[in-house]
């Protein structure tokens, strides 16, 4: 059974011309890292947050949420918080968002244990001790306050507690992006480590295809609401099937080529006030043919993997 199992999920807000999630099926085995990558605005954060349960109040929502066989959007708010604090834990971007600056680091860390399953002091003290010898971090950190950690070492805290509950499934939303460089480069190595360890499923949220390739088993990338292609990581960075990943590799620097030259996808993505017939991505694609103005293509499974474009049998034989 996967972990995570996301079904056509549809998602409208009201005042918008188009559904903010479009359809988006995905799914995350147990023990699976899989990314979900986009542009800003393409619906990444909502579909992450989705498998907390958590979606706008006035949002009009069908499709599966499911998580460990169990369908989040008909639970009761009894039951989700019972997910939330067992099951699915996230991490954020910012880890100082996600502390009480006035708690220390050891009563932030074991609360959630301590309330939930009644665990004693010295038992949710022994597992945060557990924790942040497993994110790298010593046992004093937890005397301390918020403002005493750097950026990098609180997103290691936030990591540590995200696993506290050993939950089955993790979310991490850009986790890197508010930390310098050296820094990205150990959380993501160290998210690498933890997941072989604790063999729990991660959902890794970024707008970057390199980081996601090296992160995780398999991409997912998202173009206004849907997604657009899905695969291996290996096989979608050496031969992406759709436009718009090939479009986002050639866009992103790269660390084994840090002089490439880049180059910028034309145009912007649609908002949500614009209502969308034919591909979403036509307007912008390089390729675009009057079927794909008229008629929106289905997603279609492929080798490992699934791709929405009318042309990708032709363009994968061109190499794009
Ligand atoms: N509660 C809300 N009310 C109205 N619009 C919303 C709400 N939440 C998200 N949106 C809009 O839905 C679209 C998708 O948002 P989402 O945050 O999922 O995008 P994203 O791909 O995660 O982008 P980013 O990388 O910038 O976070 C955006 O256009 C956003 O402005």
């Amino acid at each position: 059974m996967n972990t995570l199992e996301i079904e056509e999920l549809r998602l409208t807000l009201p005042g918008t011309a188009r559904p903010v999630l479009n359809g988006v099926t995905l799914a995350v085995g147990a023990g699976e890292t899989v990314a979900l990558v986009g542009e800003s605005g393409s619906g990444k954060t909502l579909t992450s947050r989705a498998a907390l349960g958590f979606l706008p109040r006035d949002a009009e929502v069908t499709g599966v949420v499911r998580v460990a066989g169990k369908d989040l959007l008909t639970m009761t708010p009894e039951e989700l918080r019972g997910v939330r604090a067992l099951t699915v834990s996230m991490i954020f971007q910012e880890p100082r968002t996600s502390l009480n600056p006035l708690r220390r680091i050891g009563d932030f860390l074991t609360e959630g244990l301590r309330t939930n399953l009644h665990w004693t002091a010295q038992r949710a003290g022994d597992r945060a001790r557990e924790l942040l010898d497993a994110v790298g971090l010593d046992d004093r950190v937890l005397r301390q306050y918020p403002h005493e950690l750097s950026g990098g070492m609180l997103q290691r805290v936030t990591i540590a507690a995200a696993l506290m509950s050993d939950p089955a499934l993790l979310l991490a939303d850009e986790p890197t992006t508010a930390l310098d460089v050296t820094t990205q480069a150990e959380i993501v190595a160290l998210l690498a480590d933890l997941r072989t360890r604790f063999q729990t499923a991660l959902l890794f949220v970024t707008h970057d295809l390199h980081l996601a390739a090296a992160i995780s088993d398999r991409v997912c990338v998202m173009y206004a609401g849907r997604i657009v292609e899905s695969g291996p990581a290996d096989a979608l960075f050496d031969k992406p099937r759709h436009p718009y990943t090939a479009a986002l590799l050639g866009s992103t620097p790269r660390l084994d080529h840090p002089r490439k030259r880049l180059d910028a996808i034309s145009g912007q993505p649609p908002d949500l006030r614009t209502a969308l017939s034919g591909c979403p991505f036509a307007a912008r694609c390089p390729h675009a043919t009057d079927l794909c103005r008229a008629e929106t293509p289905a997603s279609t499974p492929v080798d490992g993997g699934t791709v929405a474009c009318h042309h990708h049998e032709l363009l994968s034989l061109e190499g794009i």
